[in-house]
């Protein structure tokens, strides 16, 4: 297993024993990946959808699923698809039961649902409320994966525990909890609040403090799924009444402890992920607001980043070497083991059949295809007292240790840039969820986890442990990629620098800047990784540019303040005409008074007169009378007349200076409007231009403040990077003496395992050679116990036989003495009568008698 954020890597260490092992191991984790196994599932028309048509089809054989795109087919293929009428039952025995058998048998295992909002994902999952608690009718079959799996997993163990009895035992444990909003809380104990995710090596992802609750029966799980599922976020959109806004991960834990007969004891824990993602929506359609878009965009972006994980994933697949962000969000690193990972994984991507929902459907149905390249290492997670198991785990452990600072230097020596992928099917996949992706993409917050202090690192630890020396590796690992997250920042925020300069420059009008700054500005060229070179030179030549532009603010002020000062003089020149005008107003008054006062002081008082005089008295209000209407010259006598020439003399001149007055009046306005608007516009180009100018010190101030802290930075930078360096190379001497103990203990093991090898087969012959004394000794029982069963009738015929020949004996004996007997009695009668002696002749007859007795012969013949 992977142990921490990963660069999936082929290459391997410096010397041949290291990647001679490396490649074993290589090998091995290789010949167990398998690929994640996807579903789809089509969830019938709802009531919205009713009177639309059907955009989906599946195909010959339930492997193919053809999308109608506004006239286009295009196919898809997965491991199985389950049509509108498709049973909850079937799909637990297609999806669910396989990867349970595999849990109990000790691997992990991971059942996702994946789909749009309101697509069927909590139905799959979890099945409608009503039917956990269903006891029978057609309601208990609605129930979805997770009550199934209960009743599953106890019956399965209940069964073992029959046949193997009280070698055997289990504790099973849930747990249950969501993310919300990129925070973690746990269902069971909803206080617990922001949890933690952590990783251990034999561990795995796990999440800290959450509660873990022990069941015995499936009736305990529906209660913890009950539990969970009241403290679960649901909220209503027009697209489901009741959606689920956050993802929710309910987790069984399998603990199996098994007695072997030669006294090893077998431990395997496995877990079970059955994951509900709150479902991706476009906002527009889910017709959300306020609190209920803040959480769409939350769901859309940790998705997004599942997204690209997958697309990782998919590469590294491929053999390239690609760098996985497990850490960009919650859930993809909780899902760190279930993706790439130690578990078996299957994931049901749920759709809806109807054209309405055409864009989210082919989306999904892409996004599924994808995950069907993710290749996971799934192993039994089995730990034997007393066995090679150990050794086999710490191997692996340092395999990842080695990966892991192979990686770290490689990424150190060259920042490679992407390599260009392959799978042009692949390619295109890609590029064009990318362009279609209705995810939120910008924004992205790059959540990550602070490495521990550095107080607690390497130089205060134990480096001779190898589990400290894991902890530093991975606190390593987590710095260095820390490091690589800021400067990445960093990288940005100059890019960001560089971006507004452009913008101000442009504004400013300045080619020659624009032209200096686009031809030195790096920071837009997409790179993964900057180095720290790269940076440098970039903040190098940024503080250049922002030098340049200060000068040319520095002139554009000077510029300011001349055009302030012919402003200022303008001004006054305005000023002074407009006196000048005010004089001449007042001068023309004066003449004004002056012509009437002189008109009215002409005697007389005629009747024409008296008009003249009242026409003038006006003209001092209107102005404008003409002169043909004042008089009758005809009714005049000569002195009038000679008054009315001087009179009209008089108004000839005042009209005249009227008329030029008011022309230069005219001329007058219309100049003092056109300064008066320069004016204005010079005042507001004064203002914008000194809006500017604070706006660009207080910029030139941020900036030079952002480059010192960078510029402290990078030396903090190149401080732990030496540290890091030499730390590292202290820890690759720690793994390489590491590497010999482990070569030494595999020596050892080997050398064990030729004994025991040999030992087996000194017990093997031992074995044999005692079958066959057996089967000897057997055999010469058989014969023996014939023999002697023989024997037995034999003694008994013998037996048989000396009874009656002891009988015939007594008999002899009787005869015998009875001849003794009459011997006597004749020899003491008549002895020496010449009569022969009988006495040897009766011992022979007797001899006779008993050869006769003792001869064998058959009883009943006898
Ligand atoms: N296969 C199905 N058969 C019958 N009804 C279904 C099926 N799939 C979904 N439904 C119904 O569709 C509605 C929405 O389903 P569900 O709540 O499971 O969607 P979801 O994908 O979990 O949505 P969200 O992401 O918003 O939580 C529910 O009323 C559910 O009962």
């Amino acid at each position: 297993m992977v142990t921490s954020e990963e660069t999936q890597t082929t290459k391997g260490g410096e010397n041949g024993d290291e990647k001679n092992i490396y490649a074993e191991l290589e090998e091995i984790a290789a010949s167990t990946s398998e690929c994640v196994r996807v579903v789809i599932r089509i969830r019938p028309l709802n009531e919205r959808e009713q009177n639309t048509a059907p955009c989906l089809e599946v195909g010959d054989g339930g492997r193919n699923i053809v999308v109608n795109d506004q006239g286009n087919a295009r196919k898809f293929t997965f491991d199985s698809i389950f049509p509108i009428d498709g049973k909850q039952e079937d799909v637990f025995r297609n999806v669910a039961k396989p990867i349970i058998d595999s849990c109990l048998a000790g691997y992990n295992g991971t059942i996702f649902a994946y789909g749009q909002t309101g697509s069927g994902k909590t139905f799959t999952m979890q099945g409608p409320e009503e039917s956990i608690h269903a006891q029978s009718g057609d309601i208990r079959q609605l129930r979805g994966i997770m009550p199934r799996v209960f009743e599953y997993i106890f019956d399965s163990i209940q069964k073992e525990k029959e046949e193997k009895g009280t070698a055997v035992d289990y504790v099973v444990k849930c747990a249950y909890l969501q993310v919300y909003n990129e925070t973690i809380t746990d269902l069971l104990t909803p206080s617990q609040h922001n949890l933690n995710i952590r990783e251990d090596t034999l561990k795995g992802v796990y999440v800290e403090d959450l509660t873990e609750e022990t069941v015995k029966h499936p009736e305990d799980c529906y209660r913890v799924l009950r539990k969970g599922v009241a403290n679960r976020t649901v909220s209503a959109t027009s697209m489901n009444q009741e959606s689920s806004r956050s993802h929710g991960v309910f987790t069984v834990i399998i603990e199996r402890k098994e007695e072997k007969p030669d006294n090893l004891v077998s431990k395997r824990v496995s877990r079970l992920n059955l994951v509900d993602l709150a479902g991706s929506e476009r906002q527009k359609l889910a017709k959300t607001s306020g609190q209920t878009l803040k959480e769409a965009s939350n769901i859309n972006r940790s998705l997004s980043v599942l997204g690209y994980v997958i697309m990782a994933l998919v590469d590294a697949s491929n053999g390239k070497e690609r760098h996985i962000n497990y850490r960009d969000s919650k859930l993809t690193f909780l899902l760190k083991d279930s993706l790439g990972g130690n578990a078996k994984t299957c994931m049901v991507a749920t759709v809806s059949p109807s054209e309405l929902n055409l864009v989210e459907t082919i989306s999904t149905l892409k996004f599924a295809q994808r995950a069907k390249y993710i290749r996971n290492k799934a192993y039994v997670n089995e730990e034997t007292t007393g066995s090679l198991v150990q050794l086999q785990a710490e191997v692996r452990r340092l395999q990842d240790f080695v990966r892991q600072l192979l990686a770290e230097r490689e990424s150190r020596a060259n920042h490679k840039p992407e390599v260009e992928r392959n799978s042009n099917e692949l390619v295109q996949l890609m590029k064009e969820s990318e362009s279609e992706s209705t995810m939120d993409e910008s924004n992205q917050e790059k959540s990550f986890e602070e490495p521990p202090s550095r107080n607690s690192s390497f130089l205060q630890s134990n480096a001779d442990d190898p589990e400290e020396l894991s902890k530093l590796l991975a606190c390593a690992e987590q710095q260095s990629q820390n490091e690589n997250k800021k400067r990445k920042a960093n990288f940005e925020l100059i890019d960001s620098a560089w971006k507004k300069l452009t913008e101000k420059i442009s504004a400013m009008g300045c080619k020659e800047l624009g032209d200096s700054v686009q031809s030195t500005n790096t920071s837009g060229e997409e790179t993964e990784s900057p180095t720290l070179e790269q940076e440098e030179e970039t903040t190098r030549r940024l503080c250049e540019t922002v030098e340049m532009m200060t000068n040319i603010l520095q002139t554009k002020i000077s510029e300011n303040k001349n055009m302030k000062t012919q402003l200022e003089e303008k001004d006054a020149m305005l000023y002074n005409l407009q006196m000048e005008t005010k004089m001449k107003d007042v001068h023309k008054e004066q003449n004004n008074k002056d012509a009437s006062n002189s008109f009215l002081a002409i005697h007389g008082d005629s009747p024409v007169l008296n008009r003249l005089r009242k026409k003038i008295a006006d003209n001092q209000e209107t102005s404008g009378f003409q002169k043909k209407e004042l008089v009758d010259e005809s009714q005049l006598d000569y002195r009038e007349l000679a008054q009315v020439e001087f009179l009209k003399e008089r108004l000839a001149e005042l009209l005249q200076s009227e008329a030029k007055q008011g022309q230069t009046m005219q001329k007058l306005n219309a100049e003092k409007a056109s300064l008066e608007k320069s004016v204005e516009k010079l005042k507001a180009e004064v203002n914008f231009l000194s809006e500017e100018l604070q706006a660009e010190k207080e910029n030139a101030q941020l900036l030079r403040e952002q480059f010192s802290e960078r510029e402290r930075n990078v030396e903090q930078s190149k401080d732990d990077s030496t540290q890091m360096e030499e730390k590292i190379q202290h820890l690759q001497s720690k793994v390489r003496s590491l590497q010999t103990y482990r070569v030494q203990l595999q020596r050892l093991v080997d050398q064990q395992s030729e004994e025991i090898k040999s030992l087996r087969m000194r017990a093997q012959n031992a074995w044999d050679e005692l079958i066959h004394a057996r089967q000897d000794f057997e055999s010469q029982e058989r014969l023996r116990s014939d023999r002697l069963e023989k024997l037995f009738a034999e003694l008994a015929r013998k037996e048989r036989r000396d009874a009656v020949t002891s009988d015939r004996k007594a008999a002899a004996y009787v005869i015998k003495e009875q001849m003794k007997q009459d011997l006597q009695n004749m020899s003491n009668g008549k002895d020496s009568n010449g009569i022969p002696p009988l006495e040897p002749l009766m011992n022979k007859a007797l001899e006779y008698l008993l050869k006769q007795a003792s001869t064998p012969k058959v009883a009943s013949s006898s």
